[in-house]
């Protein structure tokens, strides 16, 4: 969510992801799926650009070390960040710079865009459902009751179908749809597929949470089967994985889940929510990436609630 913008009155919100995921040369990065299709990168300059954002990146993750290694000369112990325990963690576990900087990278990569793409989505599935919205949005209300405060993370617990709704909207639009690659070094059989030794194998979430073998209305928003359903996040039996499996499985999971539910319990508590006059009917397409952005961004007109 990147803008708010006051129209006469009325606050519009733009909720935008579209800013900050992968400009069009990445998309077109060959070498990384098609191996042989490489030499075509070197064509669009492709591969230059690539190395100068990495050099822009690398500048700014030197930056926060040095400060943060200066920093901690002065600091209490009460006060230290992710990176400064990665400092501090160094001689111990003999991490190298570039292993700390290739950690804030994964930080950085997983965990910006997936919650933003995760509170887009559910916003859209929710205006495109009225009823659904307003079943999530009572409850809300309900939970919170009177109180001036806002949702808070104690709340989060007791919002048992606002978590069906973050579920079903992680069903349709996993934020990555494509799983993590993953690597057999022997030569080994799926399905009975054979895989050579070091092929790679991409696992795509999208298809699997949308085929209509293992899902009743697939293509269906529908939160209220998770609340039959009991399904959990944790891909018990591989039919529904948005942060993945095994041992490359998100990090930030058991971290990203109340930080989304609260924006939306938020955004859901304080306002009503409507498409802007001129939108008829609410765009819902993907761009097809690794992420799943919705190909336009969502402009939605909140109205605030003063009950
Ligand atoms: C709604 C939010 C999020 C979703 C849906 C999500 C989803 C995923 C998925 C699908 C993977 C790949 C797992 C696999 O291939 O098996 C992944 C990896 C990862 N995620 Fe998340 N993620 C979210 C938020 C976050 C946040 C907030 C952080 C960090 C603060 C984070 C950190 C990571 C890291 C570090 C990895 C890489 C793990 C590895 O390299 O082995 N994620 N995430």
């Amino acid at each position: 969510m990147r803008r708010m913008v006051n129209t006469g009155g009325k606050f519009e919100i733009k909720l935008f992801v579209q800013e900050s995921s992968s400009p069009k040369w990445i998309q077109s990065f060959k070498y990384e799926f098609f191996p042989a299709l490489g030499w075509s990168d070197s064509l669009t300059s492709c591969r230059k650009k690539v190395k100068n954002v990495s050099q822009e990146i690398d500048a700014y993750f030197e930056q926060l070390i040095e400060e943060h290694i200066s920093k901690n000369h002065q600091q209490d112990d009460t006060r230290k960040d992710f990176l400064d325990l990665l400092l501090q963690g160094q001689k111990e576990y003999n991490t190298s710079r570039d292993n700390i900087k290739a950690l804030l990278m994964n930080i950085f990569v997983g965990g910006t865009d997936t919650p933003a793409i995760t509170i887009e989505w559910a916003m859209a599935e929710l205006i495109k459902k009225p009823d659904t919205m307003k079943k999530a949005q009572e409850e809300v209300r309900r939970v919170v009751g009177s109180k001036p405060n806002v949702q808070e993370e104690e709340h989060v617990h007791q919002t048992e179908y606002l978590r069906c709704v973050l579920k079903e909207t992680l069903r349709l639009h996993p934020p990555i749809s494509m799983l993590l690659p993953c690597v057999s070094y022997t030569n080994t059989k799926v399905n009975g597929y054979d895989i050579p030794a070091n092929t790679r194998v991409h696992i795509n979430a999208h298809a699997i949470q949308r085929d209509p073998d293992l899902w009743d209305k697939a293509e269906e928003f529908i939160p209220e089967r998770f609340s039959t359903d009991n399904i959990d996040f944790r891909c018990q039996d591989c039919k529904f994985m948005p942060f993945g499996a095994g041992r490359r499985t998100c990090h930030g999971m058991s971290f990203s889940l109340p930080v989304v539910e609260l924006v939306i319990a938020n955004l859901l508590f304080h306002f009503d929510w409507k498409l802007p006059s001129d939108v008829k009917e609410l765009d819902m397409g993907e761009v097809p990436d690794m992420n799943a952005n919705g190909r336009l961004p969502l402009h939605l007109v909140s109205i605030i609630c003063s009950s």
